[in-house]
């Protein structure tokens, strides 16, 4: 990200502006005001557009509205003071978030809100949508959230503790972009599951989402396999193949336990990353394919390159996004939601179970080696033990050791 600059990208020095609002008309009106003052105008209709537009255009100031539909507005704006220290940030109802720099043309940013305003703008808006019994646009909220926050439009993701909270924000971030992600967390803790929601909320969404495990398959066919080969490339290759990148053109690719790739073709996947160009093996014909790469590890990849078994620059190309899923214990707070979740998903084949307040606090107190896979198969064991009592209790609990 090009963070804490607010040098316009604009040519010949035209000063930029980021409008991010759900509200189009608000927007078209701002549009209008600002381009008549000289302001180049990108607009964004949430918090997550909004970042994708400052990271591109690098643009002098922000108006954002006090509410956005993917974003908590106070946590964008801090996200916004952090990664974009120098862009002067302001409400649509005029105010300016405490402590920013000041956009030394602020003043022509205050004249447009005002034109806005007078032309149907914020307050008006309220009253109509008020007199009509629409949703009312709420106040800007500075503290976060909790049920329907971040995590919120992710009903993949179950968890409201701080870290998935945080989580879930920063998969809203990246998701419409085209940045590489990387998922680093421990063996269950739902990696996949995250790098499908960057699929789903990504513009992507309705292409393909393709899976390939780096650690299940032998070394010696895991080029192929990623690549595609012609016939006759090697011993065996009685036909030609198209390769997992290439069959993945237009959606997602997400390499798992790319820790397991071998060094060669580590220099091979980067120079694909670099260029989104490909060979299949035996072939000379380069292809150009567009394939958004989202990688997951959970050993500790940076370690790794330093060590040397890991190439550093491919590191470095693949933790664009860098996305941490949690261990379960660091959120023991979302394991009663978990159970829940899971017996929900079990009551669709069986009748649905429940479980006693003991059994959840035994599950509170568990360290989770294996995280939340451990905690569904545990949850299932305990439904088998159960047998017709509907009420999975204590005793039905089998877990290896206590903390
Ligand atoms: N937050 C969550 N909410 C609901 N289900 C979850 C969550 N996290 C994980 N799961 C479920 O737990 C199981 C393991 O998740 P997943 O396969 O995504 O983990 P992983 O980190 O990719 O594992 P591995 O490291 O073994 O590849 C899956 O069945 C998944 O649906």
């Amino acid at each position: 990200m090009n963070a804490g600059t607010n040098a316009s990208g604009a040519p010949g020095g035209v000063r930029t502006v980021v409008v991010a609002s759900a509200d189009s008309s608000l927007r078209a009106r701002l549009r209008v005001s600002l381009t008549g003052l000289r302001w180049q105008v990108r607009e964004a209709n949430g918090g997550a557009e909004a970042m994708a537009q400052m990271d591109m255009a690098r643009p002098e100031a922000l108006l954002m509205d006090t509410w956005l539909p993917d974003l908590e507005a106070g946590e964008f704006a801090g996200l916004v003071r952090s990664m974009f220290p120098a862009v002067d940030l302001l409400r649509v109802d005029g105010a300016a978030e405490p402590g920013g720099v000041r956009s030394p043309r602020r003043n022509e940013l205050l004249h447009a809100l005002r034109e806005a305003r007078d032309t149907g703008g914020v307050v008006e808006r309220v009253e109509l949508e008020e007199a009509h019994g629409l949703t009312v646009v709420p106040p800007i909220r500075e503290t976060r959230v909790s049920g329907g926050g971040a995590t919120a439009g992710l009903p993949e993701l179950v968890g409201e503790s701080m870290v998935m909270q945080d989580l879930g924000m920063m998969i809203r971030l990246v998701a419409p972009r085209t940045a590489t992600v990387l998922i680093e967390g421990e063996t269950g803790t739902g990696k996949e599951v995250v790098a499908k929601a960057v699929h789903r909320m990504s513009a992507r969404a309705l292409k393909s989402f393709t899976v390939l495990n780096c650690a299940a398959i032998p070394e010696s066919l895991l080029e192929a396999e990623l690549f595609g080969h012609t016939r006759g490339a090697f011993t065996g290759a009685v036909q030609s193949r198209t390769g997992r990148i290439e069959a993945a053109h237009g959606g997602t690719l997400f390499l798992d336990e790319i820790g397991e790739m071998p060094l060669g073709l580590q220099a091979k996947m980067l120079r694909f990353l670099e260029c989104g160009e490909l060979q299949r093996v035996g072939d000379n014909e380069v292809m150009r394919v567009d394939v958004r790469v989202i990688a997951a590890t959970h050993q500790m990849l940076e370690k790794r390159a330093d060590e040397g078994t890991f190439r550093l620059d491919l590191y470095h190309r693949l933790a664009v996004f860098p996305l941490t899923v949690p261990a379960l214990r660091e959120r023991a707070e979302d394991i009663p939601a978990l159970v829940e979740f899971f017996l929900d998903a079990m009551g669709k084949d069986a009748p649905r179970k429940r479980i006693s307040a003991r059994a959840i606090e035994m599950l509170v107190e568990y360290a989770w080696p294996g995280n939340v896979r451990e905690l569904m198969h545990v949850l299932e064991r305990g439904a088998i033990l159960a047998g017709d009592r509907q009420v999975i209790d204590e005793a039905d609990i089998r877990i290896r050791r206590r903390r």
